[in-house]
């Protein structure tokens, strides 16, 4: 049972309706309440009265619990916070709860109408945080919940006061949460409804039993709890469902172009893109949607490049045909009921595998070689696929042209090796970016030049956290697979012609790394994206060793939140093949309930 032995509670509006079930809740489980109720109307009119915080106060007192009464308007937030301090010494938990309500449509809102619904919500919910706020930090330890609203999340006719004060708090909530971080203090706000003296005109008939206070009580006190140290969250909370709401931002569009004015046309042109929701955003910091929107400026920038002749630019074209011969080369199979998606163009959700986006950009790389662009020979018997990054903004396209641009970002002396680190971006027929791709290319052999041995361009590989993986999926490859696999393009001898292969230090031909590339973000997308494409975002890896056509990939997964690190073993040769993996998704969907087991699909 989760106890507030020693614990000290200021809930305001306590006296009738949440704030009373908060109020009784916290004390019969050991906390000392401050109970706040100035005792007036809904409208914050008329006479005001002690009644209502004094009975919430003896029935607490009945049943054994402690609880003071304060009489202060929640515009003297200082003088409730004090009224804890006086009687219990200290303050742990502050629950902003106390409102009225000033409803008309926006035509007939006077200005008092508007000023007395901001002050009591937005500004006394201020005026008692702050106050508390200097007892938390000192104390290194503080519980905050702001009550915002549907009407503000949603709209609601007749309350632009009440929806704009409400939608202050989330904010305020927001940046408390940030700024608490460092001293154990939480802040989170909920958006509950309920049936009270403030809403029973409004709902319906039934609401009394179904929407009582202590459906949404439970909620307030666990975030209450010492335990729980979730911060910053937002909660809409009635007649027992709970669910977190958050932020969703369509991916857009970069309707600017470089060294070109941004016109009225740049927007109506881009609309579609700008209003899709088709792969939307989650940024849950500050940090995050910064980045976002430098990624995006650095990325149309970069595009000015175009004249640049170290740009490669060419068309790919392509049908369902080399979707379907992709997936069929990198495992999928009508035996997995979810791969027909995948395989057959009537179906419904015929979708490229993510990983595709590998193809059209082989394509470019293969004429990198011969275009002179690369400022050297390559010897493709040195050559090994060394790491691989791809980021899809939008689905891939299951026909169509695209256009490819890929220009060399880095050579690097590894001693042993050079490297050569290429990207490859891939617009669609809109002349929008869809994907990305960066192309690491070990040449064994070649190092010692005296290169740069780092280039701050080259996407990273991320170790896999330490601890047993969550999840594993193992599939046997095809005796065949490298010969279908290079249907698709790459026609490297190594992984057909036993002589070449030979001749590169092979005992047999090898496995396209892009190939086993394929594998590993199918068994990521399969167990933690019921293969939805649409929920892909980046992936990147780093080949270790080679594999051979036959083998069996074994990939190991390990959840953090919507980032998927992934290795892949191969168990014939004990050796470790792809190393440093992730694949960052959307929004992850649990395909297997057990953490831990084995997904076998041996062919
Ligand atoms: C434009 C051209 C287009 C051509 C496209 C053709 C593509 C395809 O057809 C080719 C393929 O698909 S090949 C098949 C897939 N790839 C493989 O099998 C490679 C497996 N990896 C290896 O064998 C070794 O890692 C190996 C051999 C790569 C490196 O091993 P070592 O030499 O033992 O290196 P090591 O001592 O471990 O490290 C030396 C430095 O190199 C860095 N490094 C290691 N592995 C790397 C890799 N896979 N990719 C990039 N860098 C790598 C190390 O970090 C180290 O650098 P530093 O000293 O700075 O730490």
């Amino acid at each position: 049972m989760l106890r507030f032995s020693a614990r000290v509670v200021v809930v305001t509006g306590a006296g009738n309706g949440l704030g009373k079930e908060y109020a009784l809740g916290f004390a019969e489980r050991g906390a000392s309440v401050v109970v706040n109720d100035l005792g007036g109307s809904a409208s914050g009119d008329g006479n005001h009265s002690s009644r209502p915080a004094d009975e919430v106060v003896k029935l607490i007192q009945s049943r054994g619990g402690k609880a003071v009464a304060d009489y202060h308007s929640v515009e003297d937030g200082k003088a409730i916070i004090e009224t804890a301090i006086k009687n219990f010494g200290r303050l742990d938990i502050l629950v902003n709860n106390a409102g009225i309500l000033r409803d008309k449509s926006f035509m007939n809102m006077t200005e008092q109408d508007w000023d007395l619904v901001q002050r009591i919500h937005l500004r006394a919910a201020y005026l008692i945080t702050h106050a508390a706020w200097s007892y938390m930090r000192q104390q290194k330890y503080g519980r905050i919940i702001f009550t915002t609203s549907t009407s503000g999340l949603y709209g609601n006719f007749g309350q632009a006061n009440y929806s704009a004060a409400k939608m202050g708090l989330v904010g305020l909530s927001n940046t408390l949460a940030l700024e608490g971080a460092k001293y154990n203090i939480t802040c989170h706000a909920i958006a509950p409804t309920a049936y009270s003296r403030l809403t029973q005109d409004l709902l319906p008939p039934d609401a009394e039993e179904n929407l009582k206070p202590a459906f949404v009580m439970p909620l307030v006190l666990y975030l209450c709890h010492e335990s729980c140290t979730d911060t910053g969250s937002l909660f809409q909370v009635a007649g027992g469902w709970i669910g977190k709401v958050r932020l969703e931002k369509s991916s857009g569009a970069m309707v600017r172009r470089p060294n070109k004015p941004m016109t009225v046309e740049d927007v109506r042109d881009n609309w579609k893109d700008i209003i899709s929701f088709a792969t939307p955003l989650h940024h849950s910091t500050q940090a995050e949607q910064v980045t976002h929107l430098w990624d995006a400026i650095r990325k149309m920038n970069n595009n000015n490049n175009d004249d640049d002749d170290k740009v490669l630019t060419q068309t790919f074209s392509y049908t369902a045909n080399q979707i379907i011969l992709y997936a069929l080369s990198v495992g999928c199979s009508l035996r997995q009921p979810n791969s027909l998606r995948f395989l057959y163009e009537n179906h419904e959700e015929f979708s490229a595998l993510p990983t595709f986006a590998v193809i059209p950009a082989q394509a470019l790389s293969m004429n990198l070689i011969s275009s002179g662009k690369l400022g050297f020979d390559i010897d493709l018997l040195r050559v090994l696929h060394g790491e691989q990054y791809v980021e899809l903004f939008e689905p891939l396209p299951t026909s169509g042209t695209v256009t490819l641009k890929g220009k060399v970002v880095d050579v690097l002396d590894k001693g042993s090796g050079a490297v050569l680190i290429y990207d490859v971006e891939i617009f669609n027929e809109n002349e929008k970016l869809i994907a990305l791709n960066q192309f690491v290319i070990f040449s064994v052999g070649s190092g010692g030049f005296g290169g740069k041995k780092t280039s701050e361009n080259q996407r990273k590989y991320l170790p896999a956290p330490q601890r047993k993986s969550d999840q594993i999926c193992r599939e046997t490859t095809n005796i065949d697979q490298a010969a279908l696999y290079r249907l698709n393009g790459d026609r490297n001898p190594l992984h057909i012609d036993p002589s070449f292969a030979s001749a590169a230090g092979f005992s047999r031909p090898i496995l396209h790394g892009l190939c086993s590339f394929g594998y590993a973000a199918r068994h990521v997308l399969h167990t933690y994206a019921n293969d939805n494409p649409v929920l892909f975002k980046a992936i990147k890896v780093r080949f270790t060793k080679p594999v051979e056509p036959g083998q069996t990939i074994e990939t190991h997964m390990w959840r953090e939140g919507n980032r998927i690190f992934f290795e892949s073993k191969v168990p014939e040769s004990n050796q470790t093949v792809l190393t440093g993996g992730y694949v960052d998704l959307h929004d992850v969907v649990l395909n297997i309930n057990t953490p831990g087991t084995a997904e076998v699909r041996n062919k």
